[in-house]
C-alpha cells in the first residue's frame, strides 16, 4: 500500500459488523441519556424543573376547563439528597385509561398538534419529571385523579420502561386502584395513606370541598437552595404572571406561605389556529400533503391553513402553474415546491391573534406592583405580531426605585442563605443569592462589613455575619444594583440560560441611559429597576426542549424592543421631571435659608418693613421654583399645575417622590432664621429639610 492511502490493510470492523450494532433508539432512553436538554441536568434545577413541569400542567389544564386554579405544592426531604414533590390542583382530573400514557411515555399530550397558546406544549415535561424521579430515587410516579364528585377516583403507581417508551402500572395488579366516590372513599384514602388534598381554604376563612382534580408525587434526588432559580422564586414569579391563581406552598422546611389570587376573572380563552402558510417549510408542506391525498389542492389549502379564502387558494395553484382541481394523491415534490413558494409569495393576510391571550396593561401592572417593591411602574401590552406564520406578543412591565432585596433580609434568612450555598467566595454567594447586585454591590457590602472577597461563606465566624447582615441592610447598592430581568414564556417564568434568551439580549441592547439609567455598553443598566417581559405565542420558539431561553426571531427582537422602549420612554419623562422638581426644590431651599437675612439687611439700610420684604422676596422665590410644587397623580398625570408632564397610560406611581419638596409655608421665617443651628446646617447639606 502506498504511504497516504487512506485505506489500512486490515480493516477494523466491516459493515456487516457495524450492522448489527443499529438499531432503534427509544425516545426514554434517549432522554434518559439526556436529562440535561430537558432541565434535570443538576439536582437543584432537577427540583425545579419537577415542580415547574406539574405546576404549568395544572395551570393549563384548569383553565382549558374554565376553572380558576388553586394549585397545592409541597416539597418534603425523604433522606439526605432526596426530596418528594407533591403538585395537586382543583382541575377536570384525567381519565382513567390517559393517567399512564400520560405520566409512563415520553411523547405524549394534547398540546404539540395544535396551534394554541398554552405553558406545555411538546407532551414531555410530566413523563420526563417522572423518568428522573424513578432513575434517581427508584420510586414510582404517583398519580391521583378525580374527574367528578360521584365518580370514582384512581390512584395509579407508574414507573417508564426506558427501553420501549411504555409505562408500566405496578399497583392494583397492573391496572391501579379505583377509590370510590364519598365518605367510603375519603376513608380509604386515610386508611392506605394516599395523599389527597380534601378541602379548598378560602381567604375569608371558609373553605370548599375539592370534588375534582389532580395530584402527582414524585421522589428525585434533588437540593433544595433558596434565591436565584430557586422553587421559591419560580411560585412568586407565577403569581406575578397569574395574578388569577392560588398557589398553597410548604417548602421543605414546613413552613407554609399562601399566594392569594388578585382576580377572579379567569385570562380569556385562546382559540386554536391553523398554520398560517408563510409559517410552514417544504418538507412539513409534503408531508401535510400526502397525509391528506383526498382532497384537490384548493380544498387541501384551505382546510389545512388559516386564511386561505378560496381566492387566495386559487391564486396560490395558479402561480405554481398547477389546478386547484388536481388531488393531492397527484402531488409530486416538483408541485409541492412550486405550491410552496407561490404560498411564500402569495399576499395573504396575518392569521387572526385571538389565539394568543395577553396578560393585560392592567394586570401587569397590578402584578408587578405586588411583588416588586418600588415607587414608579410602566407596562406595556403590543398589539400581535407574526414570527415564521405563529403569532405573537410581547408585554413588558417595569419596576424602578424601593429597596433592594438586601435591606429586607432578616439575620435567621441570611444564615439559611449562608447554609445552603456552594459558592466557594463571599463575593460569588451575594452575587448569585440577591437580586441586583453586581460585582460592585458585593465589592460594596465586603468593604462595608470589613471582610475580604475571597473569604468562604462557610468559614464565617458569628462576629463576621454579623458584620455582614449589617451591611447587607445599611450599605446602597442603588448605584452598582443592576436591572433585574424577569423572562416569562406563555405566562411560565423562565429562570436559566438568560445570557441566551432573546429578551435579556434584548434589555442589554437598549441604550438605557437615554432614558435616566446608568449602563455600560453591552450590558444590563444599573439602578433600581426591574423589568418584567412576556412572550406569548401559540409556539414560543424556546432554543432547547428545557424550554428555558426564547430564541432570536428578527420579527421578536423588534417587538421586544419596541415594548422596551415604551416604558424606557416612561421612566425617563419620571426621572427628568423628578429631577428637575428636586433641582428646584434644591434651589428653593437656598433662598429661604437666605431670605429672612436679606430682609434684615434690607431693613438694616433702608428701615423698610421686613415682613413685608420677607413676603415679596418669598413670592418671587415661589415663581422662580414653582415646578417644585408639582404633584403628581398615581398616573403619572400632574395635579397641581397645568405643566407639560402626560405619562399617558400604562403608568402608576406609588410613593410619589416628586412630592418631596419643601413647602413654602413651612418653610424658615425671618426669625427663625437667625437662630439658625448646626443641625440644620447640616440637614440643609443632606437635603433632609426636602422632606418637610
Ligand atoms: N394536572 C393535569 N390535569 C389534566 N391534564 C393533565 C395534567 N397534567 C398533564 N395533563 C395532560 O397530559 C399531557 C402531557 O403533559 P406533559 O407535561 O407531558 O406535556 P405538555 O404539557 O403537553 O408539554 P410540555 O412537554 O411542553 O410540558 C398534557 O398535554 C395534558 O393533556
Amino acid at each position: 500500500m502506498a504511504a497516504g492511502t487512506s485505506t489500512p490493510k486490515t480493516r477494523r470492523s466491516t459493515a456487516e459488523a457495524m450492522a448489527k450494532g443499529q438499531r432503534d433508539i427509544s425516545v426514554s432512553e434517549f432522554f434518559a441519556k439526556n436529562k440535561h436538554l430537558l432541565g434535570f441536568d443538576n439536582p437543584r434545577k432537577s427540583l425545579l424543573t419537577t415542580v415547574k413541569e406539574a405546576v404549568d400542567n395544572s395551570l393549563d389544564a384548569c383553565e382549558e376547563a374554565g376553572i380558576l386554579p388553586v394549585i397545592w405544592v409541597q416539597l418534603e426531604p425523604t433522606q439526605s439528597g432526596r426530596y418528594r414533590v407533591s403538585i395537586q390542583d382543583n382541575g377536570p382530573g384525567i381519565v382513567k385509561k390517559q393517567i399512564p400514557l400520560i405520566f409512563g411515555k415520553l411523547l405524549y399530550g394534547s398540546k404539540f398538534h395544535r396551534l394554541r397558546m398554552s405553558r406545555g406544549q411538546q407532551g414531555i415535561g410530566i413523563s420526563a419529571a417522572g423518568m428522573n424521579g424513578m432513575l434517581t430515587s427508584g420510586q414510582p410516579v404517583k398519580i391521583v385523579s378525580k374527574v367528578s364528585v360521584r365518580k370514582p377516583a384512581h390512584y395509579f403507581e407508574l414507573q417508564i420502561d426506558t427501553k420501549k417508551n411504555q409505562p408500566e402500572i405496578i399497583n392494583g395488579k397492573g391496572d391501579g386502584i379505583d377509590i370510590p366516590a364519598g365518605e367510603k372513599g375519603r376513608q380509604y384514602i386515610e386508611k392506605a395513606g394516599i395523599a389527597w388534598e380534601t378541602v379548598i381554604p378560602q381567604e375569608d376563612g371558609t373553605s370548599e370541598d375539592v370534588t375534582h382534580g389532580t395530584r402527582v408525587t414524585i421522589e428525585l434526588a434533588a437540593i433544595y437552595k433558596k434565591g436565584r432559580g430557586s422553587v421559591d422564586e419560580y411560585i412568586e414569579q407565577t403569581a406575578i404572571a397569574n395574578p388569577h391563581i392560588t398557589v398553597h406552598y410548604i417548602d421543605p422546611d414546613g413552613a407554609k406561605r399562601s399566594y392569594w389570587r388578585s382576580t377572579t376573572e379567569l385570562p380569556a380563552e385562546a382559540k386554536e389556529i391553523k398554520p398560517h402558510p408563510y409559517g410552514v417549510e417544504l418538507g412539513h408542506l409534503m408531508a401535510m400533503m400526502s397525509a391528506d391525498s383526498v382532497n384537490t389542492v384548493g380544498q387541501f389549502l384551505q382546510s389545512s391553513f388559516s386564511c386561505v379564502t378560496p381566492a387566495v387558494a386559487r391564486r396560490i395553484c395558479e402561480a405554481a402553474g398547477i389546478s386547484s382541481r388536481v388531488t393531492t394523491k397527484k402531488i409530486g415534490r416538483d408541485e409541492a415546491d412550486k405550491v410552496f413558494h407561490a404560498m411564500q409569495e402569495a399576499n395573504i393576510r396575518p392569521p387572526a391573534t385571538d389565539c394568543v391571550v395577553p396578560i393585560g396593561q392592567g394586570l401587569l401592572l397590578k402584578g408587578i406592583s405586588t411583588v416588586v417593591p418600588g415607587e414608579f411602574y410602566a407596562a406595556s401590552s403590543r398589539p400581535p405580531a407574526v414570527y415564521r406564520g405563529n403569532p405573537f406578543i410581547i408585554e413588558v412591565a417595569l419596576a424602578y426605585g424601593g429597596g433592594p432585596q438586601t435591606h429586607a433580609i432578616t439575620r435567621d434568612e441570611m444564615n439559611e442563605l449562608i447554609g445552603q450555598t456552594d459558592a466557594r467566595t463571599l463575593r460569588r454567594f451575594l452575587m448569585d443569592t440577591f437580586n441586583g447586585v453586581g460585582s460592585d454591590g458585593a465589592d460594596k457590602i465586603m468593604k462595608q462589613a470589613g471582610l475580604k472577597t475571597r473569604k468562604s461563606p462557610a468559614n464565617l465566624t458569628t462576629k463576621e455575619r454579623l458584620a455582614l447582615h449589617d451591611a447587607l441592610q445599611n450599605v446602597s447598592i442603588s448605584e452598582g444594583q443592576s436591572m433585574q430581568v424577569m423572562r416569562f414564556a406563555n405566562r411560565v417564568p423562565l429562570q436559566f440560560q438568560a445570557g441566551a434568551c432573546a429578551i435579556t439580549q434584548a434589555v442589554m441592547s437598549m441604550n438605557w441611559r437615554s432614558y435616566g439609567l446608568t449602563q455600560s455598553r453591552g450590558n444590563l443598566p444599573n439602578g433600581p429597576v426591574s423589568v418584567m417581559v412576556h412572550v406569548a405565542s401559540v409556539w414560543v420558539p424556546f432554543t432547547s426542549e428545557s424550554k428555558e431561553a426564547v430564541a432570536n426571531y428578527p420579527e421578536i427582537e423588534k417587538e421586544l424592543r419596541l415594548s422596551l422602549q415604551f416604558v424606557g420612554r416612561k421612566l425617563g419623562m419620571f426621572l427628568r421631571r423628578r429631577q428637575r422638581v428636586k433641582q428646584e426644590g434644591e434651589r428653593r431651599s437656598v433662598f429661604l435659608r437666605y431670605l429672612g437675612e436679606v430682609a434684615q439687611a434690607v431693613h438694616g439700610m433702608n428701615g423698610c418693613n421686613t415682613q413685608e420684604v420677607y413676603d415679596n422676596l418669598l413670592e418671587v422665590a415661589k415663581k422662580k421654583t414653582a415646578e417644585a410644587d408639582v404633584v403628581l397623580d398615581e398616573r403619572g398625570k400632574v395635579i397641581q399645575d397645568e405643566s407639560e408632564l402626560d405619562l399617558g397610560e400604562g403608568v402608576l406611581i406609588v410613593d410619589n417622590a416628586a412630592k418631596t419638596v419643601p413647602a413654602v409655608d413651612a418653610a424658615v421665617k425671618p426669625a427663625a432664621a437667625e437662630e439658625e443651628t448646626a443641625e440644620e446646617d447640616e440637614a440643609v447639606e443632606q437635603g433632609d429639610l426636602f422632606d418637610a
